[in-house]
């Protein structure tokens, strides 16, 4: 078995940029230094993959648990690529404290790269005007919960940079890393009580 990929791991809310930015650093993670190629495993596309059955047959409770397995079933699935050796860009948007707990837990042992994509509330509406599928507020309302832990490896800011400039800006992170603790391993020691340099 090959050793383990690395999780390049993209927290934003929604409309933030998240799938354009992963598609762009599929492109920009190449070359000599990046050996293999990523995949791009989105959250959405988990979604997309349930049968359509309409939600009106299920109790609120019922549909809770559905996306709750979803989330929990993707964060397993990201896992399990990097420890089958792939390299992978995940997104997700981390609006509850427990999806978190859980990439933490689940993702023990793998190296993973948590980045913030930023956006401000007015480009976050403007986009979901134009985009037209997502409820103008919705994305704005979300930021503040998704940042809520606060430590990131790297971020980036899509309100006036393009995908691809955030892409490389990732990737000459991910060339020139400082060595110490990761932002899972800063989260991971903050959730058993003993904060890192304490
Ligand atoms: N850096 C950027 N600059 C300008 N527009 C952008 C940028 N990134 C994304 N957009 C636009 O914003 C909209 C949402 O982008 P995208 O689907 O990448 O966001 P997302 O974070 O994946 O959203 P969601 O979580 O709702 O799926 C798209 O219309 C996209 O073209």
């Amino acid at each position: 078995m090959s050793p383990p990929g690395q999780i390049v791991l993209l927290n934003g809310a929604s409309s933030a940029g998240k799938t354009s930015l992963a598609g762009q650093l599929l492109t920009v993670l190449d070359g000599p230094r990046f050996r293999r190629p990523y995949f791009h495993l989105s959250v959405d596309a988990f979604g997309a993959m349930r049968a359509a059955r309409p939600t009106t047959q299920l109790s609120p409770a019922e549909v809770t648990d559905v996306l709750t397995r979803t989330r929990a079933g993707f964060h397993r699935a990201v896992a399990g690529m990097a420890r089958a050796g792939n390299d992978v860009v995940a997104d997700h948007v981390l609006s509850e404290p427990w999806r978190l707990r859980d990439c933490l837990e689940v993702m023990a042992g793998l190296d993973v790269v948590l980045v913030g994509v930023h956006c401000s509330a007015e480009e976050l509406a403007r986009r979901e005007r134009v985009r037209g599928d997502r409820r103008i507020g919705q994305a704005a309302a979300q930021v503040e919960r998704v940042h809520a832990h606060g430590v990131y490896d790297v971020e980036c800011d899509t309100t006036t940079t393009t995908p691809y400039d955030c892409a490389v800006r990732i990737r000459d992170f991910l060339l020139a890393r400082p060595p110490g603790p990761t932002a899972f391993d800063r989260l991971r020691a903050a959730a058993a009580g003993r904060p890192y340099g304490r």
